[in-house]
């Protein structure tokens, strides 16, 4: 299968297995990502979603070649360079390093406190060795704290002088001070005031239209999804169960598991009280996944084919791709399937 043109990473049946151990004398495999296909085009900014466990983070992690990849395959090409990832080794390694970084969630843990501000932001520069002396560095500093808005006079300080949102536009200063191609920011405004939020979610929207960086946005708070990506993808136990652009996937979600997240939105609307379609259990464990399709013990719609028989991805024309053996039924007449052979 062939990526399309213009496509920053991509991959194919994707997986990421840890091994772990199950009692004192058995050992077992987790798939935390289970054979994942994305093409991720240059300078968009992808929203992922789902459950916490779902493999979001793992997802990240193997893309920035954190955690090994056990399966599949993973490139980088950003019509300069392109990498095989999970193949990464010594000097290539760190030269990906600086063109694919993440954005922590926390910004009180992640910045050092006996660091300045500027030692902070310099530090991954220093580290790749891409400038030539201590005033190139400085200069490099000054421009990305410029971008990120941060005051010139702040540099000198230490992080526990600011508040979060300065704190998380350090840490955005630090990650983009290599001039990374591809930013994964993992839950980067969750420990945020909600007031605060905007203004870093704006900050990132505006690093991809001036910057062309290309964002892989991993997030449980579907309103800020809505608002921020161009594209969402939704994920559960280690697959993407449905993507599609944001409009597309938030006005007709087709995936059983998608329409019970979105129904879990808090709305403002009185009337819309109480209709939360409720996700009964809990998402399974990876180490002892279901047959058939995994959602299928917890989704309302599901038959006796869906405990047999892993539904394939259907991806039309629009870019909306859904793994649903009844999606197509679900849409004309979701109340028809509900009542057809429940999953025991
Ligand atoms: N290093 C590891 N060793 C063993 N299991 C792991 C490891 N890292 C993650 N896992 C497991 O992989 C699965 C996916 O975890 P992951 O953190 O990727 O999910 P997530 O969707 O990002 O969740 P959250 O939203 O809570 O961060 C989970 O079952 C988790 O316990």
């Amino acid at each position: 299968m062939t990526s399309p043109p213009n496509t920053l990473i991509s991959t194919r049946d994707l997986q990421v297995g840890f091994a772990i151990r199950k009692g004192p004398f058995s050992k077992g495999l987790l798939k935390a990502v289970d054979g994942i296909s994305i093409d991720i085009p240059k300078g968009a900014f992808l929203g992922v979603v789902g459950e916490s466990g779902s493999g979001k983070t793992t997802l990240g992690r193997a893309l920035l070649q954190a955690v090994p990849v056990t399966g599949g395959s993973a490139t980088y090409d950003d019509g300069e360079v392109r990498y095989d990832l999970g193949q990464l080794k010594g000097a290539a390694l760190k030269e990906y390093r600086s063109r694919a970084q993440l954005i922590f969630q926390d910004p009180y843990a992640a910045l050092s406190p006996r660091m300045t501000v500027r030692d902070i932001i310099a530090e991954p520069l220093e580290v790749m060795g891409l400038t030539k002396s201590r005033a190139e560095t400085d200069a490099r500093v000054r421009e990305v704290a410029a971008t990120c808005r941060l005051n010139l006079e702040h540099l000198r300080r230490f992080p526990h002088a600011f508040s979060g949102g300065q704190r998380q536009r350090i840490s955005i200063a630090r990650a983009l001070v290599c001039g990374p191609r591809f930013v994964i920011a993992d839950e980067a405004v969750a420990a945020l005031d909600v007031s605060i939020q905007a203004d870093i979610l704006n900050l990132l929207k505006q690093l991809q239209r001036d910057l062309g960086i290309t964002f892989l946005f991993i997030s449980h708070d579907l309103s800020v999804v809505a608002h921020t990506c161009d594209h969402v993808a939704v994920m559960y136990l280690g697959r993407i169960v449905e993507s599609a652009p944001t409009r597309a996937l938030f006005r007709a979600p087709r995936h059983p598991y998608t329409r019970a997240l979105f129904s879990a939105i808090p709305s403002l609307d009185p009337d819309d009280r109480g209709r939360a379609q409720v996700l009964s259990g809990e998402i399974p464990s990876p180490t002892n996944q279901p047959s058939g399709c995994t959602f299928h013990p917890r989704c309302p719609f599901a038959t006796e084919r869906c405990k047999r028989e892993a539904p394939q991805a259907e991806k039309g024309a629009d870019g909306h791709m859904v793994s649903c053996h009844h999606w197509r039924e679900l849409a004309a007449a979701p109340d028809a399937i509900r009542q057809a052979e429940p999953a025991e």
